[in-house]
C-alpha cells in the first residue's frame, strides 16, 4: 500500500476529478491524501477515502509536504495552475522543492500524471516499498 496525494488548484479540479474517476480502480489500495478542497471534490464524485488536510492557502501543501520531507509520500498528483497566481505560492515551491530532496514522483499536469498512474497500475513502484523496508531508523 503506498501514500497518494492529489492537489490541484481551482481551475484544475474539473481536470483532477475526471482523471481520479479514470483511475479509481487503481487508487483503491492505496491510501489516499489531498489539500481540503480538492478532496472533498474528489470524494463526493468516486467512493475513494481520502484524508484531507487544509486546504491548500490555508498550509495543506506544507501538511503534505511534512510527510514528503520524512519521505513517507510515494506519489503526488499536484495539477498546478501554471496561468494563475496563488497567495501560497511559497508553500507550493515548497512542496515541490521537498519533492526533489527526496525524490518523490510528483505531476504537476495531467500528461505526465497519466504516465506515472499507468507505471503505478503495472508495478512499477515496488522500489517505494523498499524505501519503506529499508529506511534508517533515524529517519523513522
Ligand atoms: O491550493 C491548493 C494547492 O496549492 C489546493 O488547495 P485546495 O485543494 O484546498 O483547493
Amino acid at each position: 500500500m503506498l501514500k497518494i496525494a492529489f492537489i490541484a488548484h481551482d481551475r484544475k479540479k474539473e481536470e483532477m476529478v475526471n482523471f481520479v474517476i479514470a483511475y479509481e480502480h487503481v487508487f483503491v489500495p492505496h491510501q489516499l491524501y489531498s489539500t481540503g478542497t480538492t478532496g472533498t471534490r474528489i470524494m463526493e464524485q468516486t467512493k475513494l477515502n481520502i484524508h484531507r488536510f487544509r486546504s491548500g492557502p490555508l498550509g495543506g501543501d506544507q501538511q503534505i509536504g511534512a510527510l514528503v520531507a520524512d519521505n513517507e509520500m510515494d506519489l503526488i498528483v499536484f495539477l498546478r495552475d501554471p496561468l494563475m497566481a496563488q497567495p501560497h505560492e511559497p508553500d507550493i515551491i515548497a512542496l515541490l522543492r521537498l519533492c526533489d530532496v527526496q525524490g518523490i514522483p510528483v505531476a504537476t499536469n495531467i500528461a505526465t500524471a497519466e504516465l506515472l498512474v499507468k507505471a503505478l497500475e503495472r508495478g512499477d513502484f515496488a522500489w517505494r516499498e523498499l524505501v519503506h523496508k529499508y529506511k534508517p531508523e533515524e529517519t523513522q
